[in-house]
């Protein structure tokens, strides 16, 4: 069992997560998709979703991604760019560890899926106050392309950050 820093026993699912950041219409633009059930069910978020028993990060992002916004990433072409710790002071059993990774290209057609519609924005524009409230925090970074580890509590009310710890990752 793993204590968390707000000292709330935690077994955090695995989750992959991909940022898909391409040129398009000369702007830089990065892949997000509006969440249409489940956990955040209308926020905007980036494509994912949990590991499957045996399957690595990798693989999990791989197939998540196309589930979810009918694109193929290739496997060894994600770039591991974040690790972040997701902490949810009451409600534990949402606690998260995301491997997140940033893909330059994909194949097929974007599509929405049962579980996402897929929508771009301008690294520029990112649709923060559709998001959840840490986004702002840690997503810039990542659409810029940079490597982090990033611990993230949320408040009791399940949606203000309590605490984030933020470093650079070499
Ligand atoms: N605090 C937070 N900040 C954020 O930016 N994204 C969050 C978040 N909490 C959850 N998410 C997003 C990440 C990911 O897209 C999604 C969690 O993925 P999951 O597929 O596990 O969702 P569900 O619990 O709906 O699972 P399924 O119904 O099994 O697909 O929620």
């Amino acid at each position: 069992m793993t204590m968390s820093g707000n000292s709330h026993s935690s077994n955090p699912r695995p989750v992959a997560l991909v940022a898909l950041l391409a040129e398009r219409d000369g702007n830089a633009q990065i892949l997000l998709g509006r969440k249409l059930r489940g956990f955040g069910q209308g926020k905007i978020v980036l494509p994912g979703g949990k590991n499957e028993p045996g399957e690595s990060s990798r693989q999990a992002a791989v197939r998540e991604f196309f589930e979810e916004t009918g694109l193929r990433v290739s496997g060894p072409d994600l770039q591991l760019a974040a690790r972040i710790e997701f902490r949810f002071s009451s409600l534990p059993a949402a606690d998260m560890d995301c491997m997140t990774f940033i893909a330059r290209s994909a194949e097929g057609q974007a599509a929405s899926s049962d579980e996402l519609e897929p929508l771009w924005f301008r690294i520029d524009q990112l649709p923060v106050d559709q998001m959840w409230q840490d986004s702002k925090t840690w997503l810039p970074q990542l659409a810029a392309g940079q490597r982090f580890t990033a611990r993230i509590v949320l408040a009791s009310d399940n949606i203000s950050v309590q605490t984030i710890d933020f470093d650079p990752w070499d």
